[in-house]
């Protein structure tokens, strides 16, 4: 690929801020795409992916609350293809609409991608990953005494229901992305982690019930592409030393090797910025030349400018 491949993932809290409706959650994307077609016109190749942890939370209570019989809820892999359906039409109408309004001659298209996981993937037995509100730990304790549903606390900001999470082992429409950023178009894709599938002997795929980390996914996205960078955006400007403690640092540049350290000293809540700070780890060590970056949706703009946000980057010879 002869332009420089840059991938953005969007996290699902960062879309899902106060206001949970269709149009609140529109808005608050509006605010990003604007920086998306500065990238455009700097002549990178853009691919956009995005959370669903919120929005599949969501959908989900939704199903459970109709009737069994004549409006079934729908299995979770259903609910994500769903959820990577509306969260990618609200990117790619708003960014359209922009890319229009400064008269750019370029097409966005969003992609329902499936992701291949291994059935015996130890994470169908361990549910980690949260999705929907987050309630009161007395609520959350309630509802598992009554259901087989699992809560877990999630990084000072509530109880969530957690659901299986199985690791991304590869993307499975990668041609098709390929594709489509060789003829210049904007991709979104692996929405909501992807749709988990599994291969079967017959080289068949079906749909499993679980919500792949899209952070991880979109790090085996970025490293398929050899993008030059990896963005993750969530609701924080920096990531943190101590975070939400008196002594709270930001990190501005940090190599891989004071990364690992911090995950050591256990800086970064599981579930949360854990997952971003290994996917920005392995996209760095599998891309020594390119760089991976965290900040918040309203942050973009400063941190192409490099007036905010965390960069990971392979050594310190880089670090300027
Ligand atoms: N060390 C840390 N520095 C910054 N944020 C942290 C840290 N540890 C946990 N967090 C939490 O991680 C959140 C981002 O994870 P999450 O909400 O799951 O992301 P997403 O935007 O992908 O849905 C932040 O909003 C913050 O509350
Ligand atoms: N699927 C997923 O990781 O979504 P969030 O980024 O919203 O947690």
């Amino acid at each position: 690929m002869d332009k420089d491949v840059i991938v953005i993932a969007l996290g699902g809290n960062a879309i899902l801020t106060e206001d949970p409706s269709a149009q609140g959650q529109q808005k608050t994307l509006a605010k990003s795409v604007k920086y998306l077609v500065d990238l455009i016109q700097q002549g990178y190749r853009l691919v956009i992916t995005h959370g669903n942890g919120p929005q599949i939370g969501n959908l989900l209570l939704q199903h459970i609350a109709s009737d069994s019989k004549t409006n079934p809820a729908f299995p979770l892999d259903s609910l994500v293809a769903m959820t990577e359906g509306c969260i990618g039409y609200w990117i790619q109408n708003l960014l359209q609409n922009e890319i229009h309004q400064h008269n750019l001659n370029t097409n966005v298209v969003s992609l329902i991608t499936q992701v291949v996981v291994d059935e015996k993937d130890s994470a169908f037995k361990n549910p980690t990953k949260p999705i929907g509100p987050f309630i009161m730990e007395k609520q959350a304790k309630e509802k598992m005494k009554n259901s087989t549903d699992i809560y877990k606390e999630d990084a000072g900001r509530g109880w969530r229901k957690v659901v299986s999470s199985p690791k991304a082992i590869r993307i499975k429409e990668i041609y098709s992305i390929k594709a489509l950023l060789n003829q210049d178009q904007v991709v979104i894709a692996v929405g909501g982690g992807g749709i988990p599938v599994v291969e079967d002997k017959q080289s068949n795929f079906y749909g499993v019930e679980a919500v792949i980390d899209k952070d991880q996914a979109s790090e085996k996205l970025a490293e398929q592409l050899k993008a030059k960078k990896f963005i993750i955006l969530t609701e924080v400007d920096y990531v943190y030393l101590n975070f939400n403690q008196p002594n709270q640092r930001k990190l501005e540049q940090i190599t891989t090797e004071q990364a690992k350290q911090f995950i050591d000293e256990g800086q970064f809540a599981a579930g949360s910025m854990l997952p971003k700070i290994e996917a920005a780890i392995e996209f760095v060590e599998n891309n020594p030349e390119g760089e991976a970056a965290i900040t918040s949706l309203e942050n973009l703009g400063k941190l192409l400018n490099k007036q905010a946000g965390t960069i990971i980057k392979k050594n310190k010879n880089f670090i300027s």
